[in-house]
């Protein structure tokens, strides 16, 4: 395809996402119509589509229209390119630009600027501080694809090595001893024999410094209460010998957490029934959230959050926190963890928990934003008095 005509395909998907379907969904139905499409079209497509999605204010403004053809002319328009360079109306590329479709610079430091959604600026900013714009600008560009080396079968040499002689070439990544940054072959990493040996897993810088932050003592009974896949179960069993549970109230989240375990050499027990008397001295709760920590990764959560949503996600904090909170033992921690940048679903999530709970003293709260290297990530830890 030429590079017009990958445009012209990132239009025709851009228009299905902006009318109310899942881009995911979108680009494979593309893929399945358009056989013809090669890996790299496709891959090309999907970029396109993506950095579109992350950006739909401040291309909008700049292509003059929220359409897939106004995305993409202020895409090019952003990045220096001459739309009609490849909206050449010849092939398959999209006509070429009219006289009205001029757009306009978005003013520097707003919203439409930063691609912020208007209704969360004051909460952002206040959460954020003087890292607001810098931290908004960021979600506007493409994460960084991490690995978690799993120190129970190699070391992050040798698994660094395994990885480049399968054509995956890596660099130490930031925040944790065991992340390392996929610098190119990212593709070829699910086929890998390294994958497959257990020797890493995917897993966002961030998360693997929360496993670090959390610091289990060997032997304790862990409980992972929002276990979902098991991304922060696998990473904390790496790191220590220790008892773990994995628990979620959707048990086909879990589905793949034995397989994952076994590949990876760690035990974890899967339950979806504790029992009321069940005691943990350490409760994780990666509670769900609004994602805005990962937003660069999945950035239509940006755009489809809303107030209510937002509203019906720190009920859910706040249930998860209590529920979860019955599980400590005495004198044991209970480790609160969201991949929000909102204050509302971290530290007022805590606030409130404690206002109405007895006998918890704060014993750490840290977080991470996207500056940090990996996504927005927040922790408190909390110890129940003995
Ligand atoms: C942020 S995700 C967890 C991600 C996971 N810890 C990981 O590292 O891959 C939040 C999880 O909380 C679960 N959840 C939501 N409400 C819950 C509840 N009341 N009790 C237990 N789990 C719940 C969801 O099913 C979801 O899997």
């Amino acid at each position: 395809m030429t590079p017009g005509a990958r445009i012209a395909a990132a239009i025709e998907i851009l228009d299905a996402w902006l009318a109310g379907e899942p881009a995911e969904k979108v680009l494979t139905t593309w893929g399945r119509r358009n056989r013809f499409a090669g890996s790299k079209d496709r891959a090309a497509i999907r970029d396109h589509v993506f950095d579109a999605i992350r950006c739909k204010r401040s291309f909008a403004a700049l292509g003059g229209a929220m359409t897939g053809r106004g995305l993409m002319l202020g895409a090019l328009r952003a990045q220096g390119t001459d739309p009609s360079t490849l909206f050449t109306g010849t092939g398959y590329a999209p006509e070429p630009p009219l006289d009205t479709e001029t757009g306009h610079e978005p003013a520097r430091g707003s919203a439409e600027a930063l691609d912020c959604p208007d209704w969360l600026f004051d909460d952002l900013s206040r959460s954020l501080g003087a890292d607001f714009a810098a931290v908004m600008e960021t979600l506007r560009s493409r994460a960084p694809v991490f690995l978690r080396v799993n120190t129970r079968k190699s070391d992050v040499h040798t698994a660094m090595r395994r990885l480049a002689d399968e054509g995956v070439d890596t660099r130490s990544g930031p925040l944790s001893s065991t992340a390392v940054e996929v610098v190119s072959g990212a593709r070829r990493i699910a086929a890998s024999r390294a994958y497959a040996d257990g020797l890493i897993e995917l897993q966002d810088a961030a998360s693997q410094a929360l496993a670090d932050r959390l610091a289990i003592a060997p032997g304790a009974r862990v409980l992972d209460y929002c276990a979902g896949g098991g991304g922060k179960s696998l990473s904390m069993a790496a790191r220590v010998d220790a008892d773990f549970t994995a628990h979620d109230i959707s048990p086909a989240r879990m589905r793949d957490l034995p397989e994952r375990a076994r590949r990876a050499g760690v035990e974890i027990a899967v339950t979806t029934a504790l029992a009321e008397e069940d005691r943990f001295d350490v409760v994780l709760v990666d509670a769900p959230c609004s994602g805005s920590g990962a937003w660069r990764r999945s950035p239509a959560g940006k755009w489809s959050l809303n107030s209510d949503g937002l509203q019906g996600v720190m009920q859910a904090q706040d249930e998860v926190l209590r529920q979860a909170s019955r599980h400590v033992a005495s004198g044991g921690v209970l480790a609160y963890a969201t991949c929000s940048l909102l204050d509302l679903e971290n530290g007022q999530r805590i606030k409130d928990f404690l206002a109405e709970a007895q006998g918890w003293t704060t014993e750490d709260a840290g977080s991470w934003t996207p500056l940090d290297g990996g996504d927005g990530f927040y922790l408190c830890i909390l110890r129940r008095e003995g």
